[in-house]
């Protein structure tokens, strides 16, 4: 089984983890091998700068988008977490709107733009106090998340049963 599909609640993640174990499934919020190359780039660099600088994530996709933010932009935000030890379920920050506070130094921003025919963008922000470093993945159509959909149900035919990462099909 492939599963593509975002927008999962926690208690269908659970069930699919619960039930992963009997067949042989990849299940990827991206199925392309730019963003894909990008999750292993934003952990490289996260590493390297540590809490030194603040990290922000921005997505911007279609206006018939239902779920926000996307399935990357939270996979981005999970990775970014894992890297610098922080958990996303307390320093993740979706928005932000009204007297906030300022910002704290190991919050997580993740940020939601919608608008006409956009294929996907994904954008993370190291800031620090005189440079900033932007890594950006823009999706051009829709192709590159097709051809990786196709690879790894490929792929997912010779697997051994459990759950597998799209970067064991891509990489
Ligand atoms: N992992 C990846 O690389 C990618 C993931 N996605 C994700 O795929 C999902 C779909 O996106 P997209 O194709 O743009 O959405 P669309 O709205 O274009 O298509 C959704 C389809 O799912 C059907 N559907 C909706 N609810 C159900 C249900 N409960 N049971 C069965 N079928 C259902 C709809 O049928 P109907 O029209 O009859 O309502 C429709 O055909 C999103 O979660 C998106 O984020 C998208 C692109 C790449
Ligand atoms: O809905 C989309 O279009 C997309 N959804 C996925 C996501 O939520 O990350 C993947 C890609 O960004 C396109």
């Amino acid at each position: 089984m492939v599963i593509a599909t975002t927008g999962y609640d926690e208690e269908e993640l659970a069930q699919v983890h619960a039930l992963a174990p009997q067949i042989p499934c990849v299940m990827a919020s991206n199925m392309s091998v730019g963003i894909n190359v990008m999750l292993q780039a934003i952990q490289l660099v996260a590493n390297v700068l540590g809490d030194d600088y603040d990290v922000e994530v921005i997505e911007a996709h279609h206006n018939q988008k239902v779920d926000s933010p996307s399935g990357t932009a939270l996979r981005m935000a999970e990775v970014l977490a894992q890297t610098l030890d922080r958990n996303l379920s307390e320093v993740g920050v979706y928005g932000r709107h009204g007297i906030v506070g300022k910002r704290t130094k190991k919050e997580i921003g993740i940020h939601a733009i919608r608008g006409g025919d956009l294929a996907g963008d994904h954008t993370v922000l190291f800031v620090g106090t005189g440079d900033r470093l932007e890594i950006t993945h823009r999706g051009q159509n829709r192709e590159p998340l097709a051809r990786g959909a196709i690879r790894a149900a490929r792929w997912v035919m010779g697997a051994p049963k459990g759950l597998h990462d799209i970067a064991e099909v891509l990489f």
